[in-house]
């Protein structure tokens, strides 16, 4: 009905699947391991470049090669996607049911190609199995963010290529099995030749998009965190808290601010050495996080120092904050992590310290009177006296 020539089509196929698979093997040299599965993705083109060529030596290879191989390299070029997106989105799926029905269509295969050579059963087989292929890497994508444009663009296009070959089984179920190649000019036929290229680049295309803005997450994760407590870089931090200060100061409501270091954490270093003293840092960040709100915000201050916003939360509830990191600390009972103990100094946004700079200062001054008094305790800054 188009005109489409199946055979520029299928070259066209194996250059766009060449270049896709190129592309992926350069971005993989380029992106940090922990975004998986380009490499994945780009062998899946390259099988799909194989399939491809296979299909042009139709007539002078032997069916084995020209038509079987091929019609089932697309299918496991398919599988191979599958894993990938997998791999990237660190989902816990087996490819095996897959690997059964890939088996179980190439003996069907077999026997239509080798023993009664019938075009239309081919066609119904292999466009059946790539239905339910494409449709499991679209059912896999909706596990990811589909909100994001990058996850519903992949997600979408497998769908509509699951649609098209889904159409092209039916079609060739309706049409009775008997279709000759030559004569097979139906629409859905070339809708089904067109779906391989540019399905593949734009699932490629979409793929692409969705490690880049992982790629993107990860950089901004890095600019902001550091990458040894996980917590606020000091300047994140501080911004944050100037954003909440604003807010707080808008509304009325309360925040404090916790200033925390680790007591005698020179002498931890002298006796057990920088990289125990590393993991205690570590194991500090990790359990005062978890004694936080989701809107608490913790942040890397110093060496050895963290700072902790409160916003909501009044001088009273900070300090009971504070005792209860301070007690959990001196608890610890972690492997590969000595006892400590840390000592906390609590301010909150008053008349007295209207602002970052003054919080600051009463939280540090605070942390001094708990050094002083004796360490291992929350001490919350004085109200000083109206003038
Ligand atoms: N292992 C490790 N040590 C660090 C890091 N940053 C700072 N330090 C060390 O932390 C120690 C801080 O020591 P001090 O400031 O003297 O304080 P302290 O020994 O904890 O004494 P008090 O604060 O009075 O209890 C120094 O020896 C720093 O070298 C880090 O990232 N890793």
């Amino acid at each position: 009905m188009l005109g489409i020539d199946n055979n520029s089509f299928i070259i066209i196929s194996a250059a766009f699947g060449l270049l896709c698979g190129f592309l992926f093997f350069s971005v993989r040299v380029g992106f940090p391991k922990t975004i998986a599965g380009l490499s994945e993705w780009g062998w899946a083109c390259l099988l799909m470049v194989i399939a491809a060529l296979g299909f042009t030596t139709r007539g002078k290879l032997p069916v084995l090669f020209s038509s079987y191989f091929p019609n089932l390299l697309i299918p496991f070029g398919v599988i191979v996607m599958h894993r990938s997106l997998a791999m990237f989105g660190n989902l816990t799926v087996s490819e095996r049911p897959l690997f059964a029905l890939l088996c179980g269509a190439s003996v069907a295969l077999g026997w239509v190609t080798f023993v009664v050579d019938d075009y239309g059963i081919r066609v119904i087989i292999v466009s059946a199995l790539l239905t339910v292929l494409f449709g499991a890497c679209s059912v896999s994508l909706t596990r990811y963010h589909l909100k994001r444009f990058p996850e519903w663009f992949t997600c979408s296009m497998y769908a509509t290529t699951a649609l098209v070959m889904g159409a092209r089984c039916v079609s060739a179920l309706v049409s009775g099995q008997t279709l000759i190649r030559e004569n097979d000019t139906s629409t859905i036929h070339d809708l089904y030749i067109l779906a391989f290229p540019f399905s593949l680049v734009a699932m490629s295309l979409g793929f692409l998009l969705m490690a880049n803005r992982a790629l993107q997450g990860r950089l901004e994760l890095q600019a902001l965190h550091d990458p040894m407590s996980g917590a606020l870089r000091r300047d994140a931090f501080l911004e944050t808290v100037e954003r909440e200060i604003a807010v707080s100061r808008r509304y009325g409501s309360p925040l404090s601010l916790l200033i925390t270091d680790l007591d005698n954490f020179k002498a931890i270093n002298d006796t057990y050495g920088h990289l125990i003293g590393d993991k205690v840092i570590t194991n500090f960040s990790a359990q005062a996080t978890q004694l936080l709100r989701a809107q608490d915000v913790i942040g890397r201050y110093g060496g050895e120092e963290f700072v902790v916003l409160l916003p909501q939360t009044g001088i009273e509830a900070a300090l009971a904050i504070a005792n209860r990191i301070c007690t959990c600390i001196a608890e610890t009972n972690a492997k590969g992590v000595p006892p400590y103990t840390v000592s906390i100094g609590a301010a909150c946004l008053n008349m007295n310290n209207p602002d970052l700079l003054s919080l600051l200062d009463a939280a540090d001054m605070a942390l001094y009177a708990a050094k002083r008094a004796g360490k291992n305790r929350a001490i919350a800054a004085p109200m000083k006296p109206a003038v």
